[in-house]
């Protein structure tokens, strides 16, 4: 940084930008820009607050990149995700991530002189490998190839014994792919078989009900995991993998994402291959969230969460280390980014007091990965995070509105406060219920999000924002109360009484920005190369439950905008890392050199 102390972390003060601003910094997860048709629910749904973004201030919105390498992933063809987004959005600039940095250890062969190759390796000779995580091409938590050659490198340096425990996916590639991915797998291991090596697959799970919980929303399901690939232990035991996959699939409402776990056995009946004393476990997915809380069972001797039973001794390592600030885990085959000097480190060193919050299951994304994978606050007197509790054990297209209100009252709450300076929100609805493919529910996500970021003025009869709405809001604005009637057409008088989080921001005469991290709500079929969706063999349509490759809005507005501040146009293939330059401005600071640059500017009038 040049310099030490606390004077590397002075920004110089900006020009036009003024300080002391109230802002709110809101994450839509999982909205994007596409075209309008019936399968993209965002324009299907009521959202006149995004609506009027768009239509009402167009220098103040604009669309930035949020995929592939404007995120620091490997291709143009990598969907975004909410951990590099969260990490662009955080860190204001563009680092190659966790799937660039394991394609290229695996390219030069580095990974295999690593410490943490090098710590597995110890198992070889009398142990067995294990390796577990997602069984897909995805590339947002791992990938299939990726794990392809580990295996390859494995068995080459010396790996007798291996047996694979595979999450399939469902969420990050079509449901219904697992089959196909589980068979890839199968020849992969009967080749090593050919060449000497004993490898085989040994249990399996779909992701969400089998050992991708994060954040601590339900230890049940790393249970689940751990009992079959630890123990052996399951409810359903299957000679064969490929016939589990299918067979388990034909449950009505089986689906990849929540598969039941599953042991493979031997003719005998007994688990192929439960993790030993001796054995080493790799988890192979690059991405931090969902490995975390099997890596804290694998690793911790003091452990209180679920009973592991018997808790071998093992050597583990992580593809990445998933946590820098608790050192989580101790080996590793591939070094995270370093992702430091974040935009929210700078902020409290410079005096701004910072709140976040979402519900459980997006509550790292704002606080975790907005702060480059780190743990915790910074500082604690100048930040407060809140986490609301996320329901726990259904699908969200059960309860697709899920915690939107409650996060949008907690941040109205500290922006009246007058406590902090900046209020960072995750709304997840548009994602979580996107991933469920539920068109219908996530329809009312969407709507739901919208409404978290202003309540708008409905009129009963035809709800919209039509002159009775305003009449009606004209009157009650006069009257010092607030009204308040319950139903479809919920209706308040948000001005009397702020409801949200915009209102509160107008209140206060603050700041808005609203953005995403990445698409999914805006598109829920797969498509063909002109666009139109592409349908299957039997002539379905192909249910998109993944993220996409589109490009997100974002919108800066409020009271407290300086007059004259829009987009500039000169920043036209602008993403998310920019984002971190423009609120720092904001804030009434410049940003530091090497950030991606700001996105706004003040014209004199
Ligand atoms: O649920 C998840 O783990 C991913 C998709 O695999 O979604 P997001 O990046 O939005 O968290
Ligand atoms: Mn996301
Ligand atoms: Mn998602």
């Amino acid at each position: 940084m040049g310099s030490t102390g606390q004077n590397a972390w002075k920004l110089a003060d900006h020009p036009k930008f003024p300080k002391g601003k109230t802002i709110a910094m809101v994450v839509l997860d999982g909205w994007g820009e596409a075209r309008p048709d019936q399968y993209n629910c965002i324009h299907v749904a009521d959202t006149p607050t995004m609506d009027s973004f768009k239509t009402t201030a167009p220098e103040r919105w604009r669309l930035i990149r949020a995929h592939g390498s404007a995120v620091g992933l490997p291709s143009e063809d990598d969907m975004g995700n909410s951990e590099v987004g969260h990490n662009a959005l955080g860190a204001g600039r563009i680092f190659a991530q966790g799937a660039k940095l394991v394609d290229s250890a695996l390219a030069s062969g580095k990974i295999y002189g690593g410490e943490g190759f090098k710590y597995i390796k110890q198992s070889f000779d009398n142990g067995t490998l294990h390796l577990i995580g997602l069984l897909s091409d995805g590339g947002v938590h791992s990938r299939l190839d990726q794990l392809q050659l580990l295996l390859k490198g494995a068995a080459e340096q010396g790996a007798k014994r291996i047996r694979v425990h595979f999450l399939t996916d469902g969420r990050d590639v079509l449901d219904g792919s697992s089959v196909g991915f589980v068979e890839t797998l199968e020849k992969d291991l009967s080749n090593l078989r050919e060449k000497g090596v004993d490898a085989q697959i040994a249990s399996g799970g779909g992701r969400m009900y089998v050992t991708m919980d994060r954040y601590e929303n339900d230890w049940n399901v790393v249970k689940r995991g751990w009992d079959a690939q630890v123990l052996g232990e399951a409810p359903y035991k299957f000679r064969s993998a490929v016939e589990a996959v299918k067979k388990l699939r034909e449950e009505p409402k089986a689906n990849d994402q929540y598969l039941p776990p599953f042991v493979i056995v031997d003719e005998s009946g007994n688990p192929v291959g439960p993790i030993k004393d001796g054995d080493a476990v790799v988890t192979f997915n690059f991405r931090a969230d969902r490995m975390t809380m099997l890596a804290k069972a694998l690793e911790y001797a003091d452990f209180d969460k679920f009973d592991r039973v018997r808790v071998p001794k093992i050597y583990y390592a992580g593809m990445l280390e998933y946590d820098g600030e608790l050192k989580l885990p101790s080996h590793y085959l591939v070094s995270p980014p370093e992702i430091e000097r974040t935009s929210g480190e700078y902020l409290v060193h410079n005096g701004v007091r910072t709140f976040a919050c979402s519900e459980t299951v997006k509550f790292g994304h704002v606080t975790f990965f907005w702060n480059g994978n780190r743990s915790g606050c910074f500082n604690e007197e100048m930040e407060e995070y809140v986490e609301i509790p996320s329901d726990v054990g259904i699908t969200f297209n059960v309860q697709p509105k899920m915690k939107a209100l409650e996060i949008a009252e907690k941040a109205r709450d500290a922006i009246l406060s007058g406590k902090f300076d900046q209020i960072r929100v995750n709304l997840p609805n548009g994602d979580m219920v996107g991933h469920t493919g539920d068109i219908e529910a996530t329809v009312v996500a969407c709507k739901a999000a919208d409404e978290a970021v202003k309540v708008q003025i409905h009129c009963f009869d035809c709800g919209r924002v039509c002159c009775h709405a305003l009449v009606l809001m004209l009157l009650f604005l006069l009257i010092p109360f607030s009204c308040h009637l319950v139903g479809d057409n919920e209706f308040v008088v948000a001005c009397v009484f702020p409801r949200t989080i915009i209102d509160a921001i107008e209140q206060v005469g603050g700041i808005y920005v609203i953005t995403a991290d990445h698409g999914n709500a805006e598109d829920m079929v797969k498509r063909d190369k002109s666009g139109e969706p592409q349908l299957d063999k039997s002539g379905n349509l192909q249910i998109l439950t993944s993220h996409t490759l589109k490009p997100v809005p974002i919108a800066i507005g409020g009271p407290g905008l300086k007059a004259g501040a829009r987009f500039r146009n000169d920043v036209p293939t602008g993403g998310l890392a920019n984002v971190a330059a423009t609120v720092m401005n904001l804030h009434g600071f410049e940003a530091p050199d090497d950030y991606e640059p700001t996105l706004i500017e003040v014209v004199d009038n």
